[in-house]
């Protein structure tokens, strides 16, 4: 695993955006495993620059996304497909069809799960990027989650609750469950580029660096995956 620490939010997204930028630019019909949180948003605003110039091109790019929110319609404004919208896809050229995010709206999750997976594993992804939950978890793949799990529906920690009410007008509104990527699909990508900013953070980065390998910590199982890269901001770094 390699550990890069950048001074601030702006330099970790710049350098998350670059690396990312590369790979579109040597593989111009990749394969991208996309986030969603507070903290990938510079690493977007990033890549829509970088189109914007002229740079790169997304439209033989595929994307999926790690995750949805159940309980929530597509349109909801903190819904992930909402929040891809907004910060990237309509700002780039991706098609329509090239893009995965699972859906929670008027299904059967389980059918939803089953379909997600085999999406996702007739492809392989060339790099998936990862924020991490302060009680370490990746995706919703929350404490307890077996390495071997493949696309599931997941109930959210009442941490991850409370982490993402900021996004929420209350703590009622936040969701109880998702749909998302197990440990086993994403430990399946070929490359992982992992972004964390801020003390909140600090905690479970250290875990995630030197802690040891557990389920009670999800984003411990990178470190059984041989190309991981993980970009920390000063903050986030304080505890290594
Ligand atoms: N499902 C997402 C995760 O993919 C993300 O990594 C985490 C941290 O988010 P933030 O970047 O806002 O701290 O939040 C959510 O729970």
């Amino acid at each position: 695993m390699k550990v890069i620490t950048v001074r601030d939010y702006n330099e970790l997204s710049a350098k998350a955006g670059q690396l990312i930028t590369d790979l579109i630019r040597s593989k111009p019909d990749c394969t991208l495993g996309l986030a969603t949180g507070g903290t990938p948003l510079g690493t977007y605003q990033y890549l829509v620059e970088r189109y914007r110039a002229g740079d790169i091109t997304l439209k033989d790019v595929q994307t999926f996304n790690l995750d949805e929110y159940c309980e929530l319609p597509r349109s909801h404004e903190q819904s992930y497909y909402r929040f891809m919208q907004d910060n990237l896809f309509l700002h780039v050229d991706l098609r329509p069809e090239n893009v995965h995010i699972p859906c929670t709206e008027d299904c059967d999750p389980q059918v939803q799960c089953d379909e997600y997976n085999r999406l996702l594993n007739s492809a392989t992804v060339d790099l998936q990027l990862l924020g991490i939950g302060s009680n370490g978890h990746i995706g919703f793949c929350e404490p307890g989650t077996s390495f071997d799990q493949e696309t599931f529906l997941t109930s959210l920690s009442e941490e991850t609750r409370l982490d993402n009410q900021r996004f929420f007008s209350s703590l009622d509104e936040v969701p109880h469950s998702a749909i998302t990527m197990g440990i086993a699909n994403i430990l399946r990508a070929r490359s992982i580029l992992l972004i964390a900013s801020g003390k909140g953070k600090a905690r479970c980065i250290a875990d995630l660096v030197n802690g040891p390998i557990t389920e009670q910590v999800p984003a411990t199982a990178l470190r059984l995956h041989d190309n991981v890269t993980v970009i920390v901001d000063e903050a986030a770094a304080a505890l290594l």
